[in-house]
């Protein structure tokens, strides 16, 4: 496996299929690329599934495990299945999506080799989910979501962004997915790195505090250092729901456990999601010269808050203790 100058193995890979989206999310960062508004049809810049093959084989030989797709929405990608059923054996198959295509596909995709999905849900109300997503499809959403666990994939996380607009519907969504086996959830905190609202973010601490109140079990993922919550029953048992914050922002310990190298719609290499200063296009190459280009872009990969990370006594990097989180599991 690869390795980057702080000691970050690539173990995954993140691919965004599109850019293009039938929703309008007030906050979306679009995977670190902007607007996801414009044509629907699928475009010309967007990578073939010939082009998404041969990258993912390349990783595969640097030791790669995962891959997750992305977008935009990548279910508008009418070659899913080919391209999940085309990636190389030995990489776990994950996707996420809004949901609202998963009716009558989940089964197929399923069967082309998805191992798991994440699906957006940001509210369990539809006005409120209307207003975030500037969509109507709230009902589409819910429909996506059953024929995920009705397919067989278990769990199916849902992701809620918690900011201004979704804050006081934590509590509800914690209780939906401790009462219903096979969901878990995902508390996103709200990046305003690249949507410029500073104003709509809250503090995830509080979250924090409070789960960690009502919680049975805690327990911190490697990927991350991420925290996970078990509410109304435990990792063993997990009988309740499993909530887990995703708390990028300032937090280099949540960078300090990236193992992820993403890749744009249009074949660029990115080592990191809020960064465009390091994108190197994988365009005509061959696959030695995706080789050296993939090598390049792990030795160059750095932690974005990586200016609270100093050289210990024995130089290795380690996190500047005044910025650990101070949740412990
Ligand atoms: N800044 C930053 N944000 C991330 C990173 N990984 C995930 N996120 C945030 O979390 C959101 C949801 O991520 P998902 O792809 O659904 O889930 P995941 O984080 O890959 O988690 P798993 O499905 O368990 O692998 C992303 O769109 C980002 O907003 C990361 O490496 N850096
Ligand atoms: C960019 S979307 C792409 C996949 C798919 N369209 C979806 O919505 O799940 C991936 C994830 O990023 C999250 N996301 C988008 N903008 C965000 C932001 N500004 N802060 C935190 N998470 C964000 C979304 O909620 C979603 O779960
Ligand atoms: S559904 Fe996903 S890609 Fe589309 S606007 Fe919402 S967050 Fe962005
Ligand atoms: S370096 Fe940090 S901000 Fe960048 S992708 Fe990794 S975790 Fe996210």
């Amino acid at each position: 496996m690869l390795e980057d100058d702080f000691g970050r193995e690539v173990s995954g890979v993140r691919v965004s299929l599109t850019d293009r989206c039938n929703f309008d999310c007030v906050y979306c960062h679009n995977e670190g690329l902007g607007d996801t508004r414009g044509p629907m049809d699928p475009q010309d810049d967007e990578m073939s599934a010939d082009e998404v093959v041969r990258f993912l084989e390349v990783a595969r030989e640097f030791g790669v495990e995962k891959v997750k797709f992305t977008g935009g929405e990548p279910m508008l990608r009418q070659d899913l299945e080919e391209i999940i059923r085309r990636t190389p054996d030995g990489m776990e198959v994950s996707m996420t999506t809004n949901g609202t295509f998963l009716p009558g596909r989940a089964p197929d995709l399923v069967d082309a080799g998805l191992e798991r999905v994440n699906v957006s849900q940001d509210a369990l109300d539809p006005e409120a989910f209307a207003e975030v997503t500037q969509s109507g499809a709230y009902d589409k959403v819910i429909e996506g979501v059953e024929a995920a666990l009705d397919a067989g994939l278990d769990p199916v996380k849902l992701n809620m962004v918690v900011f201004e607009h979704t804050a006081g519907y934590v509590e509800e969504m914690v209780e939906h997915v401790a009462e219903n086996a096979g969901l878990q959830l995902q508390l996103i905190q709200y990046m305003p790195e690249l949507t410029g609202k500073p104003e709509w973010n809250i503090d995830i601490q509080r979250v924090h505090d409070w789960l960690a109140d009502i919680a049975e079990e805690v327990e911190t993922r490697e990927m991350h250092h991420r925290n996970r919550y078990w509410v109304g029953g435990t990792a063993d048992d997990p009988e309740g729901g499993m909530v887990e914050i995703v708390d990028p922002v300032e937090n280099p310990q949540f960078c300090a456990n990236c193992h992820r190298v993403r890749v744009t719609h249009e074949g660029y290499l990115k080592g990191c999601l809020n960064r465009n200063d390091d994108l190197r296009s994988m365009g005509e190459m061959t696959r030695d010269e995706i080789r050296e280009t993939f090598r390049e872009t792990v030795t160059n990969r750095v932690p974005y808050y990586g200016e609270y990370m100093v050289r210990g006594d024995d130089g290795e990097w380690e996190i500047n203790d005044e910025y650990v989180n101070n949740v412990e599991a």
